[in-house]
């Protein structure tokens, strides 16, 4: 197991191939972002103080191009406000947050922020009640400045298909004429998540997605996250072990602690970790 130890991409002679233009890593479409070093985000040395407590301490970690990472740790140490700094609703009082090679999240708004490709996933689910699941679907498309469409433009049969290929994943596809206010729990978190999904993020956050769900749902929010494995830049924080070690799978798992990475490394290798234990998993 290591501690995370990020090196400066930045002041390295990187190739810069990708950057600026429509590039690929892998299956990956980065969309201009410059992914030559294999990593989507770099936090290297954040601190975050509020009134003199540092809810982030010297944090750094960083999340490779279609990882899906985990992030577990004990209340208060500091997940949450690490998800607020990447998506800019925090502004750390030290470190730097890069997008790729080149891009500066800590000097982003947050709208910009998620133009340029970061997704986030609230704990509560949020999607129009009022409307049908295909509709919410479809509102979030055209809501994704890519596409060209406005809210009144009809649906191109791409973008049908798209939609049609998205109710699979989320295996809504026997809902999708039903209002969303009427769906269960997870079925609502299942829409949402899609919803992200359609503005085609290049790095997702989720933040406690299994949180009040029954364990069918749970188990569901599982596969449907192993699907996403290899096809997306996942960053998931939770404190369901029985979940963490469904979708973490031999990936790495970041264990915060009093706003620093205590340990990382498997699931296996953190959860025999003594500091982990000790602060965290119980004895
Ligand atoms: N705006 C704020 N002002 C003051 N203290 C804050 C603020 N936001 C967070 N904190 C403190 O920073 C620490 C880290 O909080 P944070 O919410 O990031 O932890 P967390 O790991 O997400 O916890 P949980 O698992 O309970 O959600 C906590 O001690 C919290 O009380």
């Amino acid at each position: 197991m290591t501690t995370s130890h990020t090196t400066n991409p930045h002041s390295s002679n990187s190739q810069d191939a990708s950057a600026g233009g429509e590039a690929s890593y892998g299956r990956f479409k980065t969309r201009g972002v410059d992914t030559t070093h294999g990593a989507i985000l770099y936090l290297e040395s954040i601190s975050v103080v509020f009134d003199g407590f540092k809810a982030l301490n010297d944090l750094s970690l960083d999340i490779g191009v279609g990882e899906l990472r985990c992030i577990i740790g004990p209340n208060g140490a500091g997940k949450t406000t690490m998800m607020d700094v990447i998506t800019g609703k925090t502004k750390p009082t030290s470190g730097t947050a890069f997008f790729g090679q080149s891009i500066d999240l800590t000097k982003m708004h947050e709208s910009q922020i998620a133009d340029i490709g970061i997704g986030r996933k609230f704990q509560r689910p949020t999607v129009f009640e009022q409307h049908t699941v295909f509709e919410n679907l479809e509102l979030a498309m055209k809501m994704n400045k890519g596409v060209k469409s406005t809210l009144f433009s009809r649906l191109s049969g791409e973008q049908r298909d798209k939609i049609g290929e998205t109710l699979e994943l989320l295996r809504l596809t026997s809902e999708y004429q039903r209002e969303a206010g009427l769906l269960s729990h997870g079925q609502k978190q299942w829409l949402e998540i899609g919803m992200l999904l359609m503005q085609e993020p290049l790095l997702l956050l989720l933040d406690e997605p299994v949180a009040g769900m029954t364990d069918a749902e749970t188990e569901r929010t599982g596969e449907l996250l192993n699907d996403l494995r290899g096809k997306h830049s996942l960053v998931v924080v939770e404190h369901d072990m029985d979940f963490v070690t469904q979708i973490a799978q031999q990936g790495k798992v970041t264990v915060l602690c009093e706003g620093s990475v205590l340990a990382e490394g498997t699931m296996a290798q953190v959860q025999s970790d003594e500091r982990v234990i000790e602060v965290y998993l119980g004895r």
